[in-house]
């Protein structure tokens, strides 16, 4: 059974002590809910934010991670590091990473490798950019993202697997895929995983949506049925914001 997941990715923002005053507003004010919520500061205050939020259910994800087990990678962060600190959950495939540092689809198939080898649960980001969704080959530019970094992996690994379908046209820009959209997008996606492995790895990975969610916009597209939840940008850096999504879930 899949789980319902809001997890906030706040990029570059944030210091230590506006990082410390976000998590304390967000643990007063966490809404009681099933889903798991999930927070990713940026490296530096990760250590920080697991501390302040030992007593919370809110759990501290990282942003990105090298596939490297350790060695000269100036200015990298390694899987066991993660685990150090308590971090077990990773972003990895983020299209700013792709974008601007050059993450291809193989880079991002042996971060995945090594996450799980180090026991860490990966969110896999992937999506297409917009000439892609107008030219009408967003389902293969998906379909081709989630073949080259994951559909070498075995059956069992997907336990350890989370999705965020983010179409890259809808980041950052107030430009949200419609309801729509997004459920048609991720029915895809639940069929070509049923295709390649069996109904039962698709039926059971959670498949989040991300791109311009905000409270006004959250509770339709989280009543999608193929639409598990999402990977808040913005609006995670504002307490009441990210906690209005999260009661839309
Ligand atoms: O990781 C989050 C996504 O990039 C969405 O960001 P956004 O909510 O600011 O559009």
């Amino acid at each position: 059974m899949r789980s319902k997941i809001v997890a906030g990715n706040w990029k570059m923002n944030k210091n230590l002590e506006e990082t410390e005053d976000l998590l304390v507003e967000l643990a007063a004010k966490l809404p009681d809910t099933k889903a798991e919520v999930m927070v990713a500061p940026t490296f530096v205050n990760l250590a920080a934010a697991v501390r302040n939020l030992e007593a919370s259910r809110i759990e501290v994800i990282a942003q990105n991670m090298h596939f490297a087990e350790s060695g000269a990678y100036t200015g990298e962060i390694s899987a066991d590091m993660l685990l150090n600190i308590g971090v077990d959950t990773c972003i990895i495939g983020h299209s700013e990473r792709r974008a601007y540092f050059g993450e291809t689809d193989e880079i991002l198939a042996k971060k995945v490798r090594t996450a799980l080898e180090k026991g860490i649960r990966v969110m896999f980001c992937f999506g297409e950019e917009l000439e892609d969704r107008k030219s009408g080959n967003h389902f293969n530019v998906v379909e081709n993202q989630l073949k080259n970094a994951l559909f070498s992996l075995d059956k069992t690994d997907w336990s350890k697997i989370i999705l965020a379908y983010e179409p890259v046209w809808a980041i950052g820009t107030g430009e949200t895929a419609s309801p729509e959209q997004a459920q048609e997008m991720h029915a895809f996606i639940r069929k070509v995983i049923s295709d390649v492995y069996d109904s039962s790895v698709a039926s059971n990975v959670s498949i989040l949506y991300g791109g311009s969610v905000k409270p006004g916009n959250a509770e339709e597209i989280f009543s999608k049925p193929d639409v598990d939840g999402g990977l808040i940008g913005g609006a995670s850096l504002v307490s009441d914001d990210f906690v209005a999504i999260i009661k839309a879930i």
